[in-house]
Protein backbone atom coordinates (compact mmCIF):
# COMPACT_ATOMS: atom_id res chain seq x y z
CA UNK A 1 0.00 0.00 0.00
CA UNK A 2 1.49 3.33 -0.83
CA UNK A 3 2.22 5.84 1.75
CA UNK A 4 0.69 9.39 0.54
CA UNK A 5 3.90 12.11 0.88
CA UNK A 6 2.26 14.85 2.60
CA UNK A 7 3.51 17.89 1.46
CA UNK A 8 3.11 21.71 2.32
CA UNK A 9 -0.02 23.30 0.98
CA UNK A 10 0.68 26.23 -1.67
CA UNK A 11 -0.93 27.85 -4.61
CA UNK A 12 1.24 26.66 -7.14
CA UNK A 13 1.24 22.66 -5.84
CA UNK A 14 -2.93 23.19 -5.46
CA UNK A 15 -3.17 24.74 -8.52
CA UNK A 16 -4.49 21.60 -10.86
CA UNK A 17 -7.03 20.56 -8.04
CA UNK A 18 -8.22 24.16 -7.02
CA UNK A 19 -7.43 27.36 -4.78
CA UNK A 20 -5.50 27.31 -1.90
CA UNK A 21 -7.72 30.80 0.68
CA UNK A 22 -5.19 32.81 2.78
CA UNK A 23 -3.36 35.65 3.31
CA UNK A 24 -0.11 35.16 4.00
CA UNK A 25 1.63 36.09 1.18
CA UNK A 26 -1.06 37.32 -1.05
CA UNK A 27 -1.96 40.52 -2.92
CA UNK A 28 -4.18 42.33 -1.10
CA UNK A 29 -5.73 46.22 -1.26
CA UNK A 30 -6.86 48.68 1.50
CA UNK A 31 -10.35 49.35 2.30
CA UNK A 32 -12.46 50.93 5.20
CA UNK A 33 -10.57 54.01 5.24
CA UNK A 34 -7.39 52.48 5.02
CA UNK A 35 -7.88 50.43 8.38
CA UNK A 36 -8.47 46.36 6.92
CA UNK A 37 -6.66 44.51 3.82
CA UNK A 38 -8.47 43.01 1.32
CA UNK A 39 -7.00 39.85 -0.44
CA UNK A 40 -10.18 40.34 -2.95
CA UNK A 41 -11.38 36.64 -4.80
CA UNK A 42 -9.16 34.63 -3.90
CA UNK A 43 -10.98 31.87 -5.22
CA UNK A 44 -14.46 31.42 -7.06
CA UNK A 45 -17.62 28.95 -5.91
CA UNK A 46 -18.42 27.36 -9.25
CA UNK A 47 -22.00 25.99 -9.72
CA UNK A 48 -23.50 25.26 -12.33
CA UNK A 49 -27.03 26.18 -13.48
CA UNK A 50 -28.49 29.73 -13.10
CA UNK A 51 -30.79 28.39 -10.46
CA UNK A 52 -27.82 26.89 -8.26
CA UNK A 53 -26.77 28.44 -5.23
CA UNK A 54 -23.82 29.13 -3.42
CA UNK A 55 -24.48 28.41 0.32
CA UNK A 56 -22.07 28.84 3.33
CA UNK A 57 -22.44 25.89 5.95
CA UNK A 58 -20.45 24.93 9.21
CA UNK A 59 -18.94 21.39 9.47
CA UNK A 60 -18.21 20.66 12.92
CA UNK A 61 -15.63 17.06 12.24
CA UNK A 62 -14.07 14.53 14.46
CA UNK A 63 -10.48 13.54 13.73
CA UNK A 64 -10.18 9.97 11.84
CA UNK A 65 -8.04 7.37 13.59
CA UNK A 66 -4.70 7.71 11.88
CA UNK A 67 -3.07 6.47 10.25
CA UNK A 68 -5.79 6.07 8.46
CA UNK A 69 -6.31 3.59 5.23
CA UNK A 70 -7.98 5.83 2.24
CA UNK A 71 -10.28 3.49 1.25
CA UNK A 72 -12.77 6.34 -1.20
CA UNK A 73 -12.60 9.55 -2.52
CA UNK A 74 -15.75 11.82 -3.80
CA UNK A 75 -16.18 14.51 -6.02
CA UNK A 76 -18.72 17.15 -6.84
CA UNK A 77 -19.41 17.34 -10.70
CA UNK A 78 -21.84 20.25 -10.29
CA UNK A 79 -19.92 22.50 -7.94
CA UNK A 80 -16.77 23.98 -6.16
CA UNK A 81 -16.47 23.01 -2.33
CA UNK A 82 -14.49 25.66 0.04
CA UNK A 83 -13.29 24.79 3.33
CA UNK A 84 -11.75 27.31 5.78
CA UNK A 85 -10.58 26.27 9.28
CA UNK A 86 -12.37 28.11 11.68
CA UNK A 87 -10.01 27.38 14.76
CA UNK A 88 -6.49 27.70 13.45
CA UNK A 89 -5.64 23.50 13.45
CA UNK A 90 -3.91 22.53 10.92
CA UNK A 91 -5.68 19.73 9.05
CA UNK A 92 -5.14 17.52 5.55
CA UNK A 93 -5.86 17.10 2.16
CA UNK A 94 -6.30 14.37 0.05
CA UNK A 95 -7.13 14.71 -3.75
CA UNK A 96 -6.83 13.35 -7.40
CA UNK A 97 -7.37 14.86 -10.49
CA UNK A 98 -10.76 15.22 -12.15
CA UNK A 99 -11.60 11.89 -14.17
CA UNK A 100 -14.36 9.23 -14.44
CA UNK A 101 -12.33 7.44 -11.64
CA UNK A 102 -9.78 9.10 -8.93
CA UNK A 103 -6.21 7.45 -10.13
CA UNK A 104 -4.83 6.42 -7.14
CA UNK A 105 -1.18 7.27 -8.53
CA UNK A 106 -2.28 10.47 -9.31
CA UNK A 107 -3.44 10.78 -5.62
CA UNK A 108 -1.70 13.93 -3.65
CA UNK A 109 -2.10 15.27 0.17
CA UNK A 110 -1.09 18.30 1.66
CA UNK A 111 -1.28 19.81 5.00
CA UNK A 112 -2.54 23.12 5.82
CA UNK A 113 -1.34 25.53 8.30
CA UNK A 114 -4.26 25.97 9.86
CA UNK A 115 -4.63 29.52 8.39
CA UNK A 116 -4.67 28.52 5.22
CA UNK A 117 -8.45 26.85 3.46
CA UNK A 118 -8.74 25.32 0.12
CA UNK A 119 -11.85 25.33 -2.55
CA UNK A 120 -11.85 22.06 -4.86
CA UNK A 121 -13.09 22.71 -8.20
CA UNK A 122 -15.48 21.12 -9.59
CA UNK A 123 -14.99 17.74 -10.31
CA UNK A 124 -11.80 17.26 -8.48
CA UNK A 125 -11.49 13.99 -6.24
CA UNK A 126 -10.94 14.72 -2.67
CA UNK A 127 -11.51 12.71 0.56
CA UNK A 128 -13.85 13.88 3.07
CA UNK A 129 -12.52 16.33 5.30
CA UNK A 130 -9.77 15.38 7.28
CA UNK A 131 -9.30 16.95 10.69
CA UNK A 132 -6.36 16.49 12.64
CA UNK A 133 -7.70 17.02 16.48
CA UNK A 134 -10.32 15.61 17.84
CA UNK A 135 -12.80 17.60 16.73
CA UNK A 136 -12.56 20.69 14.63
CA UNK A 137 -14.67 23.32 12.96
CA UNK A 138 -14.85 24.57 8.80
CA UNK A 139 -16.67 27.21 7.11
CA UNK A 140 -17.69 25.38 3.80
CA UNK A 141 -19.32 26.99 0.74
CA UNK A 142 -20.46 25.02 -1.66
CA UNK A 143 -23.23 24.46 -4.33
CA UNK A 144 -26.81 24.33 -3.42
CA UNK A 145 -29.12 22.67 -6.56
CA UNK A 146 -30.43 20.22 -8.36
CA UNK A 147 -29.38 16.65 -9.36
CA UNK A 148 -26.82 14.62 -7.30
CA UNK A 149 -23.58 16.30 -6.57
CA UNK A 150 -21.68 13.60 -4.57
CA UNK A 151 -20.60 10.98 -6.18
CA UNK A 152 -18.76 8.25 -4.14
CA UNK A 153 -15.52 6.37 -5.54
CA UNK A 154 -14.20 2.71 -3.53
CA UNK A 155 -10.96 1.76 -4.20
CA UNK A 156 -10.20 -2.01 -4.26
CA UNK A 157 -7.51 -3.18 -2.07
CA UNK A 158 -4.88 -2.82 -4.31
CA UNK A 159 -5.67 0.55 -4.77
CA UNK A 160 -5.93 1.61 -1.35
CA UNK A 161 -3.48 4.43 0.23
CA UNK A 162 -1.91 4.84 3.24
CA UNK A 163 -2.25 8.66 5.25
CA UNK A 164 0.10 8.69 8.28
CA UNK A 165 0.26 12.37 9.37
CA UNK A 166 3.43 11.34 11.76
CA UNK A 167 5.01 10.13 8.51
CA UNK A 168 8.99 10.84 8.80
N1 LIG B 1 -20.68 15.52 1.99
C1 LIG B 1 -20.25 16.69 2.37
O1 LIG B 1 -20.96 17.68 2.41
N2 LIG B 1 -18.91 16.78 2.73
C2 LIG B 1 -17.94 16.28 1.83
O2 LIG B 1 -18.27 16.76 0.55
C3 LIG B 1 -16.56 16.69 2.20
O3 LIG B 1 -15.77 16.99 1.27
O4 LIG B 1 -16.26 16.67 3.41
NI1 LIG C 1 -16.62 17.12 -0.55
Amino acid sequence: MRTLKIEPLTQAAFAPFGDVIESQGRDFFLINNGSTRRYHQLASVQTSAPEDQAIISIFVAQGLPMPLTVCMLERHPLGSQAFMPLLGHPFLILVAPPGDTPDPQQARAFRSDGRQGVNYHRGVWHHPILALQAQDEFLVVDRRGAGDNCDEYFFDETQRLLLDPNQA
